[in-house]
C-alpha cells in the first residue's frame, strides 16, 4: 500500500476509536493534510489573504509563505494577484502558492480554506481618521464576508480592514444572516497596536521589545485604544508624564505613520508583520497549541459592548477565552469610559449598515 493511503486508513482507524469526539469535518481536515503531503505539500493550514496585491498585502503573502504551519496558500484581488502569486510561488518554502483574481474567482479561492487574512480595502490619506474609510470599505467586507459565509463557513477570519471598530461588526451581521455566525471565528485584528505599544515602551524602558508585552485593549482607532500601560510586564511603573507621552503615542501610532508616507497610504510593513504574527497565534491555536494568547476585537462580553479588544486564548475553534480587563488605574479607567463612547457608535454604525 502507498504511504499516503496507509497513512489515510490510519486516521481514520484512529480518529474512529482512540477520539470518537473528534467531528468528521476535523477527520476531513487531518486526511486533506495528508493528501497534501503526498502531493509534495507541507503538512499544515489553508490560509487566504483576500487583498494579497496591496501594500499589506504583498509582503504578508511573503511572510506567510515562510510560515511553516502553512501548507496551501491562495491570494485573491481584484488586480495584480497573477504577478504576485508568480512572485512569491517562486520562495522554495513548504506551501503551494495558489493565485485568483476578480470575484468571479473568489469562491474558489476560499472553498476548503481554514484561516482567512483580509486586508483588502482602501488605506487613508492625510488628514482623514479611520471611519473616512467607511464607504468604501464596509461594502468590500459584506462581499467578501458572504463569500466566506458560502464557501468556508468555519474558516477562522482575521479582519485587518479599517475600520475595523465597524468592519468587525459588519461580518458578524453578514454571518448571522447567513446562519453561519461563530463569533469565535470572527477576529478583529489590533495586533499592531499591541506591537507598537511594546516598541515605545521598550524604548522608554530601555529594554529590548521582545521582552516587554502590553496588553491593548478597546478598539483600533484613536481614543479607542487604550493600552494598560499598569499591567505591562516585565512589572514597571511609569510617571504621569511618560503615561501621558506613550498613551497618546500608541493611539497616534497609525497617524505618524500615514502623516510620514504623506498620501502613498498607511502602515503596511508593520502591519503585514503584525498579521503575521497574529495568524500564526491563530494557527497554533488550531494546531492545539496550549496558552496561545494575545489581544484582538471580538465578540466580548467584558464591557456592555458587544465587541471589545482584550486579550483572548486562541485554541482548535477559535478565540475560546475571553480575558476580563484586570485592575485598572485611574487614567485607564478614564481612557476606557471615552473609548466605550466612541466604539458604541462605530459598532452601531457597521452593525446598522447591514441591517439597513
Ligand atoms: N487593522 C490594522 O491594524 C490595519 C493596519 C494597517 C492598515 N489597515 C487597513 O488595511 C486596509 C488595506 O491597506 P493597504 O495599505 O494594504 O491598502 P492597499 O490599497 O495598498 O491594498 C488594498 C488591496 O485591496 C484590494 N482590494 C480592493 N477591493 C477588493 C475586493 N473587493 N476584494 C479583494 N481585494 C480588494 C486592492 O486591489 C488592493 O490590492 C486598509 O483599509 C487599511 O486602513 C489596517
Ligand atoms: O492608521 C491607519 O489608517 C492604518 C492602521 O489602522 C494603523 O493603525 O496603522
Amino acid at each position: 500500500m502507498q504511504p499516503a493511503a496507509e497513512a489515510r486508513q490510519r486516521i481514520a482507524r484512529l480518529s474512529a476509536h482512540l477520539n470518537p469526539t473528534n467531528s468528521q469535518m476535523e477527520v476531513n481536515t487531518m486526511l486533506e493534510r495528508v493528501d497534501c503531503r503526498a502531493k509534495g505539500g507541507s503538512p499544515g493550514f489553508k490560509v487566504a489573504i483576500l487583498g494579497a496585491a496591496g501594500g499589506i498585502g504583498q509582503p504578508l503573502a511573503m511572510l506567510m509563505k515562510m510560515n511553516p504551519l502553512v501548507s496551501v496558500l491562495h491570494l485573491y484581488d481584484v488586480v495584480n494577484c497573477p504577478g504576485v502569486t508568480a512572485d512569491i510561488s517562486h520562495m522554495d518554502t513548504g506551501a503551494v502558492v495558489r493565485g485568483f483574481l476578480g470575484q468571479q474567482e473568489l469562491e474558489a479561492a476560499l472553498t476548503g480554506m481554514e484561516l482567512i487574512i483580509i486586508p483588502a480595502g482602501v488605506p487613508r490619506k492625510p488628514g482623514m481618521t479611520r471611519d473616512d474609510l467607511f464607504n468604501i470599505n464596509a461594502g468590500i467586507v459584506k462581499t467578501l464576508c458572504e463569500g466566506i459565509a458560502k464557501c468556508c463557513p468555519n474558516a477562522i477570519v482575521n479582519l485587518i480592514s479599517n475600520p475595523v471598530n465597524s468592519t468587525v461588526p459588519i461580518a458578524a451581521e453578514v454571518f448571522k444572516r447567513a446562519g453561519t455566525y461563530d463569533p469565535k471565528k470572527l477576529l478583529g485584528v489590533t495586533m499592531l497596536d499591541v506591537v507598537r505599544a511594546n516598541t515605545f515602551v521598550a524604548e522608554v524602558l530601555g529594554l529590548d521589545p521582545r521582552e516587554v508585552d502590553v496588553p491593548v485593549v478597546g478598539g483600533h482607532a484613536g481614543a479607542t485604544i487604550l493600552p494598560l500601560l499598569s499591567q505591562v510586564k516585565p512589572p514597571c511603573s511609569f510617571t504621569p508624564d511618560e503615561t501621558e507621552y506613550l498613551t497618546k503615542r500608541i493611539q497616534d501610532g497609525g497617524t505618524e505613520v500615514v502623516q510620514a508616507k504623506a498620501g502613498a497610504g498607511s502602515a503596511t510593513l508593520s502591519m503585514a508583520y503584525a498579521a503575521v504574527k497574529y495568524a500564526d497565534a491563530c494557527l497554533r491555536g488550531l494546531r492545539g497549541d496550549a496558552g496561545v494568547v494575545e489581544c484582538a476585537f471580538v465578540a466580548s462580553q467584558v464591557t456592555e459592548l458587544p465587541f471589545f479588544a482584550t486579550k483572548v486564548r486562541l485554541g482548535r475553534t477559535g478565540a475560546e477565552e475571553v480575558y476580563q480587563l484586570g485592575p485598572l488605574n485611574e487614567y485607564e479607567r478614564v481612557g476606557l469610559e471615552k473609548a466605550k463612547k466612541e466604539l458604541a457608535t462605530s459598532i452601531q454604525k457597521g452593525i446598522s449598515f447591514i441591517k439597513k
